[in-house]
């Protein structure tokens, strides 16, 4: 259940006066996700996703709201935040900060074949080239100096095995990132989570991006690499699966070739990609929040991805 805030029909009809969308049709809570409050609103001036946001801050916010108004300007199929007369994207409602954002059409893919990956790899490259001039910068807010200051809260909780397992891959990927091919690859703003539950298709027609809310300046390989590591993943072993990879690889490449220091670092990032996710999720597990509104994801998943990709790192036949 995802509303935890009840808006009232009042607060939406003062926020649509506010920004010129004429009178409220319809008013409904949104049942999927976990961390917002969402409803759909529908008016005379379209059909809309009224968020309040329970966990993100005022500060943090505008990156997120301008970013996904910037790419829904480029023609990038994501929510567009409705601005008031005086240019405002971020507005309060039930106490909360929010937004109102267009509301895209389709459904997620949850088992997708190599076509929808080739789709999330042609919007990925197009996202990425479309970003570069968007002026706001943040940085990822879940990227190696985050890595290091949650691993130390975290390993207390583990078992041996897991325990060497992480403090190994955080002192390789510390070195990496201090190396000269880390610091040649190409970055800009990037989604940092782009699941398939935050992905819709129409058929194999990708109709929409969203969840922004882990967006953040970062280098494009991570972003491709945490992207590969979902969209081409076989259930449950976290091997990668050949055949998608190489879809969502090649479509991302007929938009954006990779540069020589990518190609290098594709293995080592898809190593990154899953360390993150598996950090995240040991934190969320062992450490609730208080007054959380989350429910655990598993981490052991992203710990049989890690593995997976050290024993068998992606090759560079993938990229032929
Ligand atoms: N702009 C949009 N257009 C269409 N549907 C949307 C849009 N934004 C959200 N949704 C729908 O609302 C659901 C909940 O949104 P979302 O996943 O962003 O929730 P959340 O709680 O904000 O984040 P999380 O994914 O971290 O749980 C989505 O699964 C999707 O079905
Ligand atoms: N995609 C994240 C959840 C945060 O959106 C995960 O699967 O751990």
């Amino acid at each position: 259940m995802a509303v935890y805030t009840e808006v009232s029909p009042a607060a939406a009809r003062a926020l649509l006066k506010r920004l010129r969308l004429g009178a409220l049709l319809e008013l409904r809570g949104i049942q999927g996700g976990i961390e917002n409050t969402n409803y759909f609103v529908t008016c005379e001036g379209g059909e809309f996703v009224l968020t309040l946001f329970e966990r993100l801050t005022a500060e943090q916010l505008p990156f997120y709201l301008h970013l996904m108004k910037h790419l829904a300007h480029a023609g990038i199929p994501v929510p567009d935040p409705q601005a008031d007369p005086q240019g405002e994207i971020l507005h309060q409602v039930a106490g909360k900060p929010a937004s109102l954002a267009t509301r895209l059409a389709g459904s997620s893919q949850l088992a997708p074949a190599p076509a929808h990956c080739a789709a999330v790899g042609q919007m990925l490259a197009r996202m990425h080239l479309a970003a570069r001039n968007f002026e706001r910068v943040q940085p990822n807010l879940r990227a190696l100096p985050w890595w290091n200051e949650t691993a130390p809260t975290v390993l207390p909780h583990l078992p041996p095995a897991q325990a060497a397992l992480l403090r190994a891959e955080l002192a390789y990927q510390n070195h990496v990132a201090a190396g000269s091919a880390y610091g040649a690859l190409p970055r800009g703003p990037v989604h940092a989570d782009l699941f398939r539950d935050n992905v819709l298709f129409t058929g194999e027609q990708l109709t929409g991006i969203f969840d922004f809310y882990f967006a953040g300046v970062d280098t494009w390989l991570f972003d491709l690499a945490v992207t590969l590591n979902d969209w081409c993943v076989h259930l449950p072993t976290g091997a990668h699966d050949e055949e998608r990879a190489q879809a969502l690889l090649a479509a991302y490449e007929a938009v954006r070739p990779l540069s020589a220091a990518e190609r290098e670092l594709l293995p080592t990032m898809a190593r990154a990609g899953a360390l993150r996710f598996w950090l995240s999720r040991l934190w969320d597990w062992h450490l609730p929040r208080q007054a959380s509104l989350l429910t655990p994801h598993d981490p052991t998943h992203f710990e049989r991805v890690l593995r997976q990709r050290i024993d068998h790192p992606l090759t560079s036949a993938l990229l032929a």
